[in-house]
C-alpha cells in the first residue's frame, strides 16, 4: 500500500462510491464477481481508473475473472474505516439537523448521529427518531463520556464557530460542518463543509449558458 501522502484525494473521494456501490450489490443484488467494467460503468468511471484507484491499496481481484463483491466490500470498508460505526454529536436540531438524524443509511456507511444537541429549551427534552435532543451545555461531557471524535454542525453561520470551538475543546477531531461559514481551527482538526447552495448554483451556471448558447448571445 501507498503512504497516505502519495494517494490522489481524487481516488479518496471515490472510494465512498465504490463502496455504496459494492454493498448494495452485495447485499440486496447478491452479485459475487465483479469487473472493474462492470463497477466502473455502474459509477460513470473508467474501468482503468477503477483499477488504478484499487491498486494504490494493494492487489484485489484476479485478471480475467475479477473482483469478489464481499471480499472487495470488506476491504474497501476497512480502507475508509466504515467496518465500524463512529459515533457522532450533531448540534443544531432544526431543518437540516432533524434530515440529517432521521437519514438512517449513514449507519451503512460507518457513521450514527448518537446524540442531538440544541441550545433552544422548546427543542431540548424532544425526540428525533428516537433520539432526544440534549442541551449544548452537556455537549463536553457527552464528547468526553462517549470518547466521540466526531461532530455535525448544523446550527446558524453565527454559532458555528464557538460551536466548532467548543467541539475541539472537548477533543472532536473531524467536523462535517453545514454552516456555510469557514471554521478556524487547529491543524490535527479535519474540517469538511457541505454547502448545497454551491451544488444548486453550479446546475444554475450550466443552464443559464445553455440558454444564452441556444439564443446566440
Ligand atoms: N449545507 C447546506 O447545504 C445547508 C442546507 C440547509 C441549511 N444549512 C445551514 O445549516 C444550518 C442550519 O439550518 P436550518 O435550516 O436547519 O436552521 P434552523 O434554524 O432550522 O436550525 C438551527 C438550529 O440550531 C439551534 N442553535 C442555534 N444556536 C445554537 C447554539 N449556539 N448551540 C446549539 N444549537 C443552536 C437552533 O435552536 C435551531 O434548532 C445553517 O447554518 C444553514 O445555513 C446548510
Amino acid at each position: 500500500m501507498k503512504s497516505r501522502e502519495n494517494i490522489p484525494k481524487a481516488t479518496i473521494e471515490r472510494l465512498p462510491l465504490y463502496y455504496r456501490c459494492l454493498d448494495k450489490m452485495d447485499t440486496f443484488e447478491e452479485v459475487e464477481v465483479v469487473s472493474s467494467k462492470d463497477l466502473g460503468g455502474k459509477l460513470g468511471i473508467p474501468s482503468t481508473q477503477v483499477r488504478k484507484d484499487l491498486s494504490y491499496y494493494g492487489e484485489f481481484g484476479r485478471r480475467g475473472v475479477g473482483y469478489n463483491v464481499n471480499e472487495l466490500k470488506t476491504s474497501v470498508g476497512k480502507i475508509l474505516g466504515v467496518d465500524r460505526i463512529w459515533p457522532a454529536v450533531l448540534a443544531g436540531a432544526g431543518h437540516l439537523g432533524h434530515a440529517l438524524v432521521n437519514y438512517k443509511t449513514f449507519t451503512t456507511m460507518g457513521f450514527e448521529i448518537t446524540h442531538v444537541l440544541d441550545n433552544d429549551s422548546t427543542k431540548i427534552g424532544t425526540k428525533i427518531n428516537e433520539r432526544q435532543v440534549e442541551d449544548i451545555k452537556k455537549m463536553e461531557a457527552i464528547i468526553k463520556e462517549n470518547e466521540i471524535k466526531l461532530g455535525v454542525i448544523s446550527v446558524p453561520t453565527e454559532a458555528a464557530q464557538d460551536v466548532a470551538d467548543q467541539m475541539v475543546a472537548a477533543g472532536i477531531k473531524a467536523i462535517w460542518n453545514f454552516a456555510p461559514t469557514r471554521l478556524y481551527v487547529p491543524d490535527d482538526v479535519d474540517v469538511k463543509n457541505e454547502d448545497l447552495a454551491v451544488g444548486i448554483v453550479s446546475l444554475i451556471y450550466n443552464l443559464s449558458w445553455q440558454e444564452m448558447e441556444a439564443k446566440g448571445e
